[in-house]
């Protein structure tokens, strides 16, 4: 069931999520929703600047807000760094699982903000709001494209590119982006799950990424992973597959390896030879099961204070999304995806936020398995990595299984 979001007047001193994403959205403010990997308090900010900064990502130097890229963010010119949109936390909130949420004001709000705060927001009864996906029209050119990817690759201009489609949905009324994220929150626990409100854009993004580019973590870790390599997690008859049943291919073990390979060469390029590596390992992300090596560094040691920064803009975009070499894979994305990907396959996440009582984190995901909100109009967005085995049907069969994980929330 979808619920309806209406605003009743009794006064509330515990308000939730939802009376702060609904105070922010009534008064025009970007908002973003949080909720960490493996945890269960959800993360909240509001910021009061209407037209959002865009920033240079800077870990030294931002201060604490949630930062969302587009995938083309290096576009700007090969010697410029990516640029941003930041979310200043003018309000930071944490929603405990159990206990009171605690706000925190670092700027004044515009006026009516306490006072629309105060009221709290009531789902009312809730009444259905069914969806309708709308017909695919890009079966044919996507595999295409896949095919003439695979052209490209055989004849040495590429090792892997990764092309994406998008699919449609239409709400018989406004969906309530809340109650999507809170759903995405049970069901994907292990995912970073987020819910990003950007009015001047007309747009809110939510998603369930199983994908970290880069953590600042507050004891000093640096965090990164090589995700690639997919498939279902579930056996054919439905029963859940564990991650140890998983049978891989060599197209998916080579597929995973190159995108460890680019991590690897981006640490050669600032020549840090001190990091820990782990795996391939099966994880489940969802329905799926993906390969993934992590790789961590301790910052401290190393003696390398800007190593996120660095590593940062090294690495976006990883070719988990892009392709290798990164430059021709984004060339052949352009020139042969429709559409344009805006912030899916970019990044996104909390930086310098007090996530815990141990200090201020940096968490940065890839944004994948994610939707953009235009009023009753949702885009969702997957890709699949290619590389000179693909088979093009079974490369479509792979992104209408990424659809689902957003796809299922969305029915009633
Ligand atoms: C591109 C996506 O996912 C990426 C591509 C994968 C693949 O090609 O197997 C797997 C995980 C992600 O790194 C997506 O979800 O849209």
């Amino acid at each position: 069931m979808q619920a309806d979001v209406t605003t009743n007047t009794s006064v509330t001193s515990q308000p939730t999520t939802l009376d702060l994403w609904e105070t922010a959205r009534s008064l025009g403010l970007p908002a973003a929703l949080w909720r960490l990997p493996n945890q269960r308090d959800k993360h909240s900010i509001v910021s009061f600047e209407e037209r959002l900064p865009h920033v240079v990502v800077d870990l030294d130097e931002l201060p604490a807000g949630f930062v969302v890229s587009r995938f083309d963010s290096q576009d700007e010119g090969p010697d410029q760094p990516a640029r941003s949109l930041f979310l200043r936390a003018d309000v930071q909130a944490v929603f405990p699982e159990h206990g009171p949420a605690q706000l925190t004001y670092a700027a004044e709000p515009p006026r009516a903000f306490r006072q629309l705060l105060a009221k709290s927001v009531r789902r009312s009864a809730t009444r259905p709001n069914p969806i309708t996906v709308r017909p695919d029209t890009q079966h044919e050119a996507y595999v295409a494209s896949v095919s003439q990817a695979v052209d490209a690759i055989q004849q040495g201009d590429l090792r892997k590119v990764v092309m994406s489609r998008t699919k449609q949905v239409d709400f018989a009324d406004l969906p309530d982006a809340v109650t999507l994220f809170d759903r995405l929150c049970i069901k994907y626990p292990t995912a970073f799950i987020s819910a990003v409100s950007i009015p001047e854009l007309g747009q809110i993004w939510l998603s369930a990424t199983p994908e970290r580019l880069i953590s600042q973590r507050a004891d000093g870790i640096f965090e990164t992973m090589a995700l690639a390599g997919t498939q279902s997690a579930t056996q054919p008859d439905g029963t859940p597959k564990r991650p140890g049943e998983a049978m891989w291919s060599q197209k998916e073990i080579e597929e995973q390896a190159l995108v460890c390979r680019y991590i690897i060469e981006c640490f050669k390029k600032i020549r840090l030879r001190e990091y820990v590596e782990v795996g391939p390992k099966t994880i489940v992300a969802g329905n799926l099961m993906h390969l993934s090596t992590c790789f961590t560094v301790d910052i401290q040691a190393v003696n390398y204070p800007q190593l996120s920064t660095v590593m940062l803009r090294l690495l976006h975009p990883t070719s988990a999304v892009c392709g290798a070499p990164r430059g021709r894979a984004m060339d052949f994305i352009k020139q042969h995806e429709p559409h344009d990907r805006e912030l899916y396959a970019g990044f996104l996440g909390p930086v310098n936020y007090p996530m815990s009582e141990e200090g201020q984190s940096s968490q940065l995901f890839v944004h994948l398995r994610c939707m953009k909100l235009e009023g009753k109009l949702a885009t969702l967005y997957a890709g699949a990595g290619l590389t000179e085995d693909s088979v093009p049907e079974r490369e479509w069969q792979e992104t209408e299984l990424k659809c689902q994980t957003l796809l299922s929330v969305l029915g009633d």
